[in-house]
């Protein structure tokens, strides 16, 4: 088990599914508000972090709007994603596909630029310092309404060079994604990559309209796609990748045990699975913490690692020839270990 563990950590890998207001550390959260002069409902980091038991994805997705009250300014979204990115670097993330929720913010206040300027300033940081590739995808939050949605793209116009696609997230169910039909139409046609958290909470169906409806072109947790054959087969032979996140399903109480996580299942069904860490500020672990779990509880072995790794390339949006240099990577890693 060490040498697995030790063969994890140093596994070159990408992340695709990871919320950049998910990484605040409550310890960031604590330097924020005092920088900031906000006053937090919480005495000490000790009670954040005692706070964070949750049973289900909305009393989740409600601390966790709490916490973005603490970021206001460009240096804070600077600071926020730096942390991030010189920590997924530990784990040997080489590429990053970060979620941001912009309406998170500026429903309270804050311009789509002090957002996005913090965020880019980061990401040409992290590009320069620690050679790591980063996009960025806009997620729609779908508790809200599409107006509110067409009035983020409209609010990104500005940005759209610097954005690679647009998701859906926050409370699944009852808000399915026909509501945003049109806005995905419309984020398609200026040449945004398209995802959507589908059968995270909500049913097999999500899946399904996520992919007929809004044409997605990944699909985010995706756990309950066991619930269809038909779309597995389906999701199997067009290659689309499911962006899995193990610790966040079992904190949210999505999956009740990690030892019978979907995970290793939907990889032998032949599906490109990947491994994430969604909210690792929340869910008590980085990506190769999510790795570890599933070695630990799943028995899963360096094979599968190493395929889940090879998927994390395969269903980046990065250009092939990227991809291909990366894999090259992997393969040299392997062979040396
Ligand atoms: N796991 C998750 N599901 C839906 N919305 C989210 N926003 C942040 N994390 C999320
Ligand atoms: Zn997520």
């Amino acid at each position: 088990m060490n040498n697995l563990i030790k063969f994890i950590a140093a596994l070159p890998k990408a992340e695709l599914h990871l919320h950049i207001e998910g990484s605040l550390e409550p310890e960031l959260m604590f330097e924020l508000a005092k920088r900031n002069k906000v006053t937090l409902p919480f005495p000490d980091v000790e009670s954040v972090k005692a706070a964070y038991n949750f049973n289900n994805l909305q009393e989740f997705l409600d601390i966790y709007y709490q916490g973005t009250n603490v970021l206001k300014t460009e240096e804070d979204f600077c600071d926020l994603a730096m942390a991030y990115f010189y920590r997924a670097h530990r784990d040997n993330v080489l590429h990053s596909e970060i979620f941001f929720d912009p309406q998170s913010h500026t429903e309270r206040g804050i311009p789509f630029n002090v957002v996005m300027n913090g965020l880019l300033a980061a990401v040409t940081k992290a590009e320069a310092e620690l050679g790591m590739s980063v996009q960025l995808i806009m997620c729609f939050l779908r508790h809200l309404d599409e107006e509110s949605a067409f009035a983020t793209l409209r609010m990104a116009e500005p940005f759209l060079d610097k954005i690679t696609g647009v998701g859906l997230d926050s409370s699944e169910v009852g808000n399915p994604p026909s509501k945003f039909r049109h806005v995905f139409a419309e984020a398609r046609q200026k040449g945004l990559k398209l995802v959507a958290h589908a059968g995270e909470e909500g049913d097999a169906s999500y899946i399904k309209e996520a992919l007929d409806i809004l044409n997605i072109d990944r699909i985010d947790h995706g756990n309950r796609i066991t619930e269809d054959r038909l779309l597995m087969t389906r999701a199997a032979r067009s290659a689309i990748a499911l962006t899995i996140c193990p610790l966040s399903n079992q904190k949210l109480q999505v999956v009740p045990d990690l030892r019978n996580h979907p995970l290793p299942y939907l990889l032998r069904q032949g599906l490109r699975v990947t491994i994430n860490s969604d909210d690792p500020a929340y869910f008590g672990g980085y990506v190769n913490d999510n790795y570890k779990a599933l070695a630990e509880y799943c028995g899963l072995k360096a094979a599968d690692f190493v395929e889940i790794a090879r998927n994390s390339f395969l269903g980046s949006f990065l250009p092939d020839q990227t991809v291909a240099a990366y894999l090259d990577v992997l393969d040299k890693y392997v062979d040396s270990f």
